[in-house]
C-alpha cells in the first residue's frame, strides 16, 4: 500500500489535459468480446481498473496491447466464458462481462461482485432483467454466490427498471445486442457512459434507438464488426480538478474536457463562487475567495449532480463561509470520508438515516493523517490537503489509481506539492 503526501498552502495555476474516461472505458472493454475480432480504443486511460479489465480479457483467451494511450484488443481467440472469482471481487465493472459473455457464448459463469466501501451495490436489477430474456440462472458454490447463466437463444423483451441503474442498463444492452427480436428498456439510465457504450456498439454494427434517453430500443443483430473508437475525456476527473481550484483557489485551464456532460457540476461550482468559462472542449476555472455555502446539494442520476463528485464537493463546502447540506441518494456509505475530513478540522454532522451531511464551513483545514476509503474520497482528501495548512498523509492511496492516471503529476503540474510515498518510509 502506498500513501500520498500533500504539503498544503498556495493556489493552483496552469493548464492540464484531461485523461480518457474510466466509466466509459470499462463497459466498452467488456463489450469488445461481443465481436470476434479487433477493437481499437483510443484515448484509453492507463488506470488500475483498465489494467484489471485487460487481465480478465486475457483470462478469457483474448489479447490486449497498448500503443501509447491506444488499446488494441483482439477477441478472436476467446476460449472461456468463465470470469474467475478473484477477478470479479476486485472490481465492480467486471460484472459487465455478464451481458457481453452471454451475448457471445450463450453462457457465463461469474461471481457476485459483492459490496464495496461505498455501499452494498446489489445486482438484482441486472439478474432479473436478463432472466426475462430467456436466460436461465443457477447460483453455485458453498455461498451460492457464483452465478451461472445459460440460454439456447437470447430473446428480446420489454424491461422496466425500478431505478435508472447505470450498470443494469449497460448489462441489458450488452445482452440484447446479439439477441433475437427487440428489447425495450423503460426508465433506462441517461448517464453519458451509457450513451458512449451505445455509440461504440452502433459503430460496431449494433442497432440501437433512443441512445442517451430513458427509453432505449435494441434490435438484435447476428454479429458485430471490427471497430476503432475514441473514448471521451473523463467528466469526473475534470470535476475533481475544478473542485481543487474551488477549495485551494487559483486559475486553471483544463483542456480536452467533456464540457457538455458537466452542466450540474459547473452550476454547483459557480454557486460556490468559481468563475467558469467554457469553450468547445476546454474550460477555465478561477477562484480567488473563500467558497460560498450551498443550502442543499443532492446527488442524483444524470443529469443531476453525480455521486462520484460528492466527496470532492464535501471538501469544498468544508471550507465555505457558512452552512451547507449534502444529501446522498445513490450510495449509502459514501459519507465515510466526512470522518476523515473531521480529522483535518472540518465541522460535519452526519445523519445516516436521512442520508444527510450538514457542513459548517471552517476558515482553514489543517494537515493530518487520513485514509482513502474509495477513489473519489481519496481524491477529495488530496484536495483538502492542498487547501490545508501543514502536511497531510493520505493512506491507502492506491485506490485513487483505480480512476486517476497520475493525480500527483496532474496536480503537481498546477503547482501543488503532492507526491506518492511508500507507507513503510513514513
Ligand atoms: C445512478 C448513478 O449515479 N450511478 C452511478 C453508479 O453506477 P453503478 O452502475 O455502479 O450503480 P447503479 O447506477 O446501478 O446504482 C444506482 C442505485 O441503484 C441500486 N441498485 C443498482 C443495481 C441493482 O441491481 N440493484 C440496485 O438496488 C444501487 O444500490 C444504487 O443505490 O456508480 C458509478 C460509479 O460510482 C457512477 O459512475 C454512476 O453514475
Ligand atoms: C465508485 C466508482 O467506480 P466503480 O463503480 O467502478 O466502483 C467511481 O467511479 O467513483
Amino acid at each position: 500500500m502506498s500513501s500520498i503526501k500533500v504539503i498544503g498552502g498556495g493556489s493552483l495555476k496552469g493548464e492540464l489535459t484531461i485523461q480518457g474516461s474510466k466509466n466509459a472505458a470499462l463497459p466498452i472493454i467488456a463489450a469488445t468480446v461481443l465481436n470476434k475480432g479487433l477493437t481499437i480504443l483510443k484515448n484509453c486511460p492507463k488506470i488500475l481498473d483498465v489494467f484489471h479489465m485487460i487481465k480478465i480479457l486475457k483470462e478469457l483467451g483474448c489479447s490486449a496491447e497498448w500503443d501509447e494511450n491506444t488499446l488494441i484488443i483482439d477477441t478472436s481467440k476467446l476460449s472461456s466464458a468463465k470470469v474467475s472469482e478473484s477477478s470479479v471481487r476486485k472490481m465492480r465493472s467486471s460484472i459487465l462481462f455478464l451481458g457481453s459473455l452471454l451475448g457471445r457464448c450463450h453462457e457465463v459463469s461469474i461471481a457476485y461482485p459483492g459490496g464495496c466501501s461505498i455501499g452494498k451495490r446489489p445486482i438484482d436489477f441486472h439478474l432479473d432483467s436478463i432472466k426475462r430474456m430467456n436466460v436461465s440462472q443457477e447460483f453455485l458454490g458453498e455461498d451460492k454466490d457464483i452465478i451461472y447463466c445459460r440460454t439456447e437463444k437470447i430473446v428480446g423483451t420489454d424491461i422496466f427498471l425500478k431505478f435508472p441503474s447505470v450498470g443494469a442498463t449497460q448489462n441489458i444492452i450488452l445482452t440484447a445486442v446479439l439477441s433475437e427480436g427487440v428489447t425495450r428498456i423503460f426508465n433506462a439510465a441517461r448517464e453519458p457512459e451509457v450513451l458512449e457504450l451505445c455509440n461504440f456498439l452502433v459503430e460496431a454494427g449494433a442497432r440501437i434507438c433512443g441512445k442517451g434517453t430513458a427509453f432505449i430500443e435494441i434490435e438484435g443483430v447476428k454479429s458485430l464488426r471490427d471497430v476503432e473508437f475514441t473514448l471521451s475525456p473523463d467528466r469526473i476527473v475534470t470535476g475533481t480538478y475544478m473542485a481543487a481550484v474551488a477549495a485551494a483557489g487559483g486559475d486553471v485551464i483544463l483542456q480536452n474536457t467533456p464540457v457538455n456532460q458537466l452542466d450540474s457540476v459547473i452550476r454547483v461550482l459557480s454557486k460556490v463562487g468559481c468563475d467558469i468559462k467554457t469553450g468547445a472542449n476546454s474550460l477555465r476555472v478561477k477562484c480567488d475567495k473563500r467558497p460560498l455555502p450551498i443550502e442543499v446539494l443532492k446527488t442524483q442520476p444524470y443529469p443531476g449532480f453525480p455521486t462520484d463528485m460528492q466527496s470532492q464537493l464535501m471538501t469544498v463546502l468544508s471550507l465555505a463561509d457558512g452552512k451547507s447540506t449534502i444529501i446522498e441518494t445513490i450510495f449509502e456509505s459514501r459519507f465515510q470520508n466526512a470522518y476523515e475530513l473531521k480529522k483535518m478540522g472540518a465541522n460535519i454532522t452526519i445523519d445516516e438515516k436521512e442520508k444527510k451531511a450538514v457542513i459548517s464551513g471552517v476558515k482553514k483545514l489543517k494537515g493530518a493523517t487520513v485514509k482513502a476509503h474509495d477513489l473519489r474520497a481519496g481524491a477529495a482528501l488530496i484536495i483538502a490537503g492542498i487547501a490545508a495548512e501543514g502536511t497531510t498523509i493520505v493512506k491507502e492511496a492506491d485506490t485513487i489509481e483505480r480512476g486517476y492516471e497520475d493525480i500527483c503529476r496532474d496536480l503537481g503540474s498546477l503547482g501543488a506539492n503532492v507526491s506518492f510515498c511508500s507507507e513503510n518510509i513514513l
